[in-house]
């Protein structure tokens, strides 16, 4: 691209070169970005892109709040893991996955397993503000749904913190995110000097 300078372009060969052959998996609560920065760093990182929800929405022909009406979070969870299971067989990919789906302890273990996982976390205020907006997800139709979701927070932030890398994703433009997540990437690269 004619405006990229020639930085950004090292920081994205060395994040392509860090992942190899790996998945870079996104976790982290509803309204962090997984969906929109991920498809942005695949973009610029020229590797393919996949969403995890769609993915499921595709192979169910069911949209995300009628699998949870119809047949309820745990049968999801499941539905979740094998999708995800099979969406790791192969990379390197960006996937971003559903906020529920690292806090699956086998879902969990099967990212840990071969993929390099980034955590996307954002203040509550931040998430709140991104998920109003929208009216399609089944876990925040409470009477209280800011406090469902803060207590979301609280109860998935210690497994969120066993992701390999962690991103702060607050109200800035969205392509400052992507470059931060792809220079956390790119930092994981053990280069022959860093090795003696
Ligand atoms: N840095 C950002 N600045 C402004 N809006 C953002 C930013 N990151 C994400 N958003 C918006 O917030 C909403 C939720 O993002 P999404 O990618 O769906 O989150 P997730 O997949 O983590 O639930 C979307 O409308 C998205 O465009
Ligand atoms: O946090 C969760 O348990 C969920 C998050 C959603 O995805 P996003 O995190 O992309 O909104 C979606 O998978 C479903 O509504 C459940
Ligand atoms: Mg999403």
């Amino acid at each position: 691209m004619e405006h990229e300078n020639i930085d950004t372009h090292t920081m994205a060969d060395r994040a392509r070169m860090a992942l190899g052959k790996r998945n870079l998996v996104l976790v982290g609560l509803m309204g962090a970005g997984k969906s929109a920065i991920g498809k942005i760093v695949a973009a610029d990182l020229g590797i393919p892109f996949v969403d995890s929800d769609h993915e499921i929405e595709r192979v169910s022909r069911m949209t995300i709040p009628e699998l949870f009406q119809a047949y309820g979070e745990p049968e999801f969870r499941q539905l979740e893991k094998r999708v995800i299971g099979r969406l790791l067989e192969s990379g390197p990919r960006v996937l971003s996955t559903g906020g529920g789906a690292f806090v699956n302890a086998e879902t969990r273990d099967a990212i840990k397993a071969n993929s390099l996982s980034l955590w996307l976390d954002a203040d509550l205020d931040t998430l709140w503000e991104r998920v109003i907006k929208r009216d399609n997800r089944p876990l925040l139709k409470t009477e209280n749904p800011k406090k469902t979701l803060e207590d979301l927070m609280i109860a998935r932030y210690p497994l969120y913190a066993e992701a390999d890398l962690r991103v702060k994703s607050r109200d800035v433009k969205k392509d400052v995110i992507a470059s931060e997540v792809i220079a956390a990437v790119a930092g994981t690269l053990v280069t022959k000097t860093d090795e003696h």
